[in-house]
């Protein structure tokens, strides 16, 4: 079916999310006073900040690349100087080679100088390739650092998700700002050389070389302002549309959305998401015209009263033939460094507003990492303990978790209950300190976690999640990961075999070190049933205090299952053991089953207490029975 089809056989899909104003910690002002008087207050900041963090990246490579500037404007400097001087015999009397002959000494400075200039420029490109690759991917992974370290619940805060994709488009930048700083900088100490030399020829053709030149700015300065508003009007549609590519090309969600004929609805919202950006973009085109052409006409009015006035010291005699010879390459020197001043300045300034963006994303994103408090936890961990615990997600009218009070002992299995959005994982969450409780305490043995070194307690946590993470990687990386690297395989395969995936995995073509990823060369994929094996391999395989499995059969065999069930029993003495589950029968190996409704406890006791006690959980059990 084509989408043209498509558009008049189904309902249209939901208008794209409506444009999207920030308040709070993560608001950025699109356009805080772009201004001609900010780009050039902001500027030597920029640069400074592209300086340190060049730096700290490859002292040599910036040694190599000052040194090349300074070359540079010496080179320019001498260039101009050695010119003028070879004008005057080349523009006197004698034959065209006694001319030469005594040009000729100047001519070979000016080749000289020009060579450097050359070489200077050859060196500074290699001292960038340096600096460059190395300053992204360090700002690239801070950027994955300060993401994976804030705390989970930064995730659900609006805009958070928004501001990250602006961040990670001044990581983008970062490939082009060191050229870009450089460059500009270049370009002043040319024109400063230039305009120099220029000066001394004559006095009046400074300011007007910079006349002409202004326009210039000021139009790249307006037109960097316009699109930096189209890019911070696209973030929330971009980050959005980001999202669904990922959802609609990835192969794991491939069958789903063939077999659904998902693909002309996505590609129609794809599209649309797509034209609505393009639209912005579009919009924006006439402006930039508009700009383009005001200030290409502004700039070349005041040029040719620069030639005029030129042609008019020449021929009125008030300076001499070689000077005004020397003049025409000085201006057209220092008009090129000028424009170049401007474009690169106004390049450097567009970045530094992404820069500006990521900055402050990370700084928001270091805020919002976890500073909870100096306590240390005793261990082992014997009793974990909810008083009224009372949490919130961001945005949300109701508590996901209202009044909860709950003690877990060591040695215990806990099972909890509950229909959809009940609050059974929001509390599992609280449990290992994932999140803080709003109201109310949660300790681990007496300890409140609000005050504990989040790392400290996830040292003795192991997690099954409902929906698990996949990770491209070898099996046994995706058995140890979180723990430290072994060189032993013994406790990987006791870890695979507790979850009966001995067999699946030694007919894998490489065993342990096969790569789980069919997308990836040399990869293989594993079924649905074996990657939920995989995840409870990796919490047993932490021997972790406090064991939390959040369905975690509910892609298994019956023969999975009950050998997982069987495991979480042999092991359950050593740890506290918590299953949340929607199919009943497995609470029966729990010591405490709680139901959870509406965030709050509303039964609590034994399956078999429970079973007969005709509440919520009888009726439960009696539904799934029911067929
Ligand atoms: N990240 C989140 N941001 C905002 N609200 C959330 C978030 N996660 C869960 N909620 C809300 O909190 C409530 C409890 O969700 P929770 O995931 O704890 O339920 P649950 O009992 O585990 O449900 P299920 O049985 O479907 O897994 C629900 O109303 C849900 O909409």
């Amino acid at each position: 079916m084509t989408s043209t089809r498509m558009n008049e056989q189904q309902t249209p899909p939901p208008p794209p999310p409506a444009e999207i104003t920030y308040s709070g910690q993560y608001a950025i002002n699109p356009l805080a006073e772009v201004s001609f008087r900010r780009m050039c207050a902001q500027i030597p900041a920029v640069l400074g900040r592209i300086a340190r963090l060049s730096w700290r990246t490859d002292p040599r490579a910036v040694r190599l690349l000052v040194g090349c500037q300074l070359i540079t404007g010496a080179s320019a400097a001498v260039l101009l100087t050695a010119t003028a001087r070879a004008m005057g015999p080349v523009l006197g009397a004698g034959s065209a080679a006694e001319r030469l002959r005594g040009a000729l000494p100047a001519l070979l400075v000016v080749a000289l100088a020009a060579a450097l200039a050359r070489t200077a420029g050859a060196v500074t490109a290699y001292a960038e390739r340096r600096i460059t690759p190395r300053l992204t991917t360090e700002t690239d992974s801070a950027l994955v650092e300060a993401v994976c370290r804030v705390e989970a619940v930064a995730y659900a805060e609006d805009g958070f998700a928004d501001r990250r994709e602006a961040a990670e488009m001044g990581v983008m930048r970062t490939h082009v700002m060191v050229t870009d700083a450089q460059r500009f900088v270049s370009a002043v100490i040319r024109m400063v050389t230039a305009g120099g030399v220029l000066s001394v020829l004559n006095p009046l053709m400074l300011p007007l070389l910079l006349l002409a030149v202004l326009p210039a700015g000021v139009g790249a300065v307006l037109s960097a302002r316009v699109d930096y508003e189209i890019h911070y009007g696209n973030i929330a549609d971009r980050n959005v549309r980001g999202m669904m590519r990922w959802w609609a090309t990835e192969s794991k969600y491939s069958d789903e959305v063939r077999a659904n004929s998902m693909t002309d609805y996505l590609v129609y919202w794809y599209k649309t998401l797509s034209d609505r950006c393009d639209r912005r973009t579009l919009s924006a085109a006439p402006r930039t015209l508009r700009i383009a052409l005001l200030s290409a006409l502004a700039g070349g009015v005041f040029l040719l009263l620069t030639w005029g006035a030129l042609a008019w010291l020449a021929v009125s005699g008030r300076i001499d033939l070689a000077i005004a010879a020397t003049a025409v390459i000085a201006v057209q020197t220092t008009l090129a460094a000028l424009s170049q001043v401007v474009v690169n300045g106004a390049a450097v300034f567009h970045t530094s507003l992404y820069l500006g963006d990521m900055q402050a994303f990370l700084d928001a994103a270091a805020a919002r990492a976890p500073e909870r408090g100096p306590h240390r936890l005793a261990e082992p961990v014997d009793e974990i303990r909810l008083e009224e615990v009372v949490y919130q997600y961001p945005g949300k009218d109701k508590p996901a978790v209202d009044g909860v009070s709950l003690t877990l002992r060591r040695g215990q299995i806990l099972a909890i209950v509950g229909a959809n959005g009940s609050g059974k994982s929001t509390l599992t969450r609280l449990l290992t300190g994932v999140y803080l409780a709003d109201k109310g305490t949660v300790t681990w043995n007496g300890t409140d976690l609000a005050g504990v070194d989040p790392a400290t307690v996830w040292k003795h946590t192991g997690l099954v999640p409902q929906i698990f993470a996949q990770w491209p990687l070898r099996v046994r990386e995706n058995v140890t990961l979180g723990q430290p690297r072994t060189h032993d395989d013994t406790p990987v395969w006791e870890a695979v075999d507790a979850v009966g995936l001995r067999d699946a995995v030694e007919d894998l073509p490489a065993g342990l070190d096969t790569l789980l990823a069919r997308d990836l060369w040399g990869g293989t994929e594993l079924s649905g049933g074996q990657w939920q094996r995989i995840a409870c391999s990796r919490a047993l395989y932490r021997r972790p205090e406090l064991l939390i499995l959040d369905e975690p059969t509910s892609q298994m065999d019956p023969r999975g299952e009950h050998q997982i069930f069987e495991q979480i029993k042999a092991i359950a003495a050593d740890r506290i053991t918590i299953v949340v589950t929607h199919r009943l029968e497995n609470t029966k190996i729990a010591d405490h089953v709680i139901v959870m409704e509406h965030g709050r406890i509303t039964e609590q006791g034994r399956y078999d207490d429970l079973a007969h006690g005709g509440g919520t959980f009888a009726e439960l059990l009696e539904l799934s029975q029911d067929r």
